[in-house]
């Protein structure tokens, strides 16, 4: 008997976007979202938030693992739609700006490597699992939060395309960054997420890799919704708004 017949109810379907920084994961999730209706885990935003809270609440996670993941645990962030725009709160602040800054997401890989705080997250990034399904967004979807996801898709593409992208990304935030400092500051988070002991940065056995270089966004969106209608027989391009 399986696992879903035991506990009397299949779950529902999760499509796991893994990936490094730039590759496209948010935006590719943000389109599937909007073609399936499927719910959405942003994982980046909860280690970027636990980063910040910590840095607010003067836990250094350095020297204090515990105290992170204390933090980690008892997170107070809330996620809304304003007008269409997303906002992200912290405390009852709004913190939607800071949260995509590079110096966040310094922060949020740094706390990323503590296992304390990857378990402290555990259960709560499970919990977005929901009907109809859920497209989960992050660098450890197909391998730990979600081992068993019906579809696996890691996004890469060649370091330099992901600066440019994240360049010209904050320059339309209206956040001015060269863009050397901004290529070393992705290749140390990339080679910290990548080489951490717990949960690294890599595919999972089973994920299908899907190298974003040189295509653009409709493109690299048209192949994941092909691969999970493949997967689970959605319906077709056409229903797309
Ligand atoms: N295939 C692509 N071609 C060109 N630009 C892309 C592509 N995918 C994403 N981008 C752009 O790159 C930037 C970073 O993408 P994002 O989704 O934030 O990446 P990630 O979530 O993997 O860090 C966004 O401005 C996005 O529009
Ligand atoms: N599932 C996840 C998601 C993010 N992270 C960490 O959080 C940082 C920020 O993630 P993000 O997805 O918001 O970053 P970008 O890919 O958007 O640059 C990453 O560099 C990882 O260190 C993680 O460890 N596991």
């Amino acid at each position: 008997m399986s696992e879903s017949e035991i506990s009397g109810a299949a779950q529902a379907p999760v499509l796991a976007l893994d990936g490094p920084s730039g590759a496209g994961k948010g935006t590719v999730a943000r389109e599937v979202v909007r073609t399936t209706g499927w719910h959405f885990l942003d994982s980046g935003a909860l280690y970027r938030l636990t980063g910040l809270y910590c840095q607010r609440r003067g836990v250094d996670p350095a020297a204090d693992a515990a105290g992170a993941a204390g933090l980690a645990a008892q997170l107070p962030a809330a996620f809304r739609l304003d007008a269409g725009a997303e906002r992200v709160l912290l405390d009852g602040e709004d913190v939607t700006a800071q949260l995509r800054t590079e110096t966040t997401g310094a922060l949020a890989s740094q706390v990323a490597a503590l296992q304390p705080v990857r378990e402290a997250l555990l259960q709560r990034q499970r919990d977005f699992r929901r009907p109809p399904g859920l497209v989960a967004d992050g660098r450890d979807m197909g391998t730990v939060v979600f081992p068993g996801a019906e579809l696996k898709i890691f996004l890469t593409a060649s370091a330099e395309e992901r600066a440019r992208r994240r360049h010209n990304q904050l320059k339309e935030q209206g956040i001015d960054v060269s863009l050397d400092a901004l290529t070393e500051e992705i290749a140390e988070r990339d080679q910290r997420d990548a080489s951490r002991a717990t949960a690294p940065l890599q595919p999972a056995s089973d994920a299908q890799i899907l190298d974003t270089t040189g295509l653009e966004v409709p493109q690299v969106v048209e192949q994941v919704l092909e691969r999970l209608r493949a997967r689970l027989g959605l319906p077709g391009a056409a229903a797309r708004g």
